[in-house]
């Protein structure tokens, strides 16, 4: 069974509060969404393996920590996971970024894919897949399967919102994938939006409708 880690910091849930107001822009939407992210990245990367290695500080040799050889990769889920990017970026710097570009149709649902680009040697990267919102869990899900598929194995996702529909799914069809989730919401509405939410991540970070 996955690992799910649900984010009790405080910074994190008050500015999961101001991303939800809907009096919030998209500026300011954008710039919260970015700094969630960077929050978030510092919670996933705990267990990133490190190595011993022998350096010299201006006063003797000794032996430090740094971060074992393994490549890693963002992989936003288009649109609304861009706005997570440069957030994961401001500690992972020398992370690739590749691109799922995936809507989800609003009267089936269902996830549609209509992009993909990642990096050649995504199969040997350990990879963030983020995205703002799991609703049904049909659009991580499916980002999943296709990072699978190009044969990657080490897979985290970190998602701002979740409802326990998505979580369920994700559990039940990627057990093997940890989830990062800034707050746990309480159902999906008629027309598959998390309630209370904050409607809808990629028009909010754009300003589209
Ligand atoms: O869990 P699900 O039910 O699949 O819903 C979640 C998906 O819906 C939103 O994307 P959307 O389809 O609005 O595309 P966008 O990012 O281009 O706005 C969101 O960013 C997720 O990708
Ligand atoms: O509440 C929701 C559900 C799906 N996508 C969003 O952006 N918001
Ligand atoms: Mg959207």
């Amino acid at each position: 069974m996955s690992n799910v880690y649900v984010m009790d910091h405080p910074l994190i849930q008050h500015k999961i509060g101001l991303i939800r107001r809907e009096e919030t822009g998209s500026r300011d939407f954008r710039a919260l969404v970015s700094e969630i992210a960077t929050l978030m990245c510092y919670e996933a990367t705990r267990d990133l393996k490190l190595e011993d290695v022998k350096i010299k500080t201006p006063i003797c040799e000794t032996t430090a920590k740094q971060l074992e050889g393994k490549k890693l990769a963002i992989i936003p889920i288009l649109r609304a996971g861009i706005g997570m990017v440069e957030g994961m970026l401001v500690l992972i710097p020398a992370a690739k970024v590749g691109h799922i570009g995936l809507y989800r149709d609003p009267e089936t649902l269902e996830p549609v894919e209509y992009y993909c680009k990642l990096p050649a040697d995504c199969d040997e990267r350990e990879v963030f897949v983020v995205d703002p919102m799991v609703a049904t869990g049909g659009s991580s899900a499916a980002a999943i399967d296709l990072l699978k598929a190009k044969g990657v194995k080490k897979i985290r996702f970190l998602c701002i919102i979740a409802a326990p529909e998505g979580v369920e799914r994700m559990q039940r069809e990627h057990p093997d994938v940890d989830l990062y989730i800034g707050a746990l919401d309480d159902h999906l509405n008629d027309h598959g939006y998390i309630v209370p939410g904050l409607g809808d991540a990629g028009d909010r970070i754009f300003g589209t409708k």
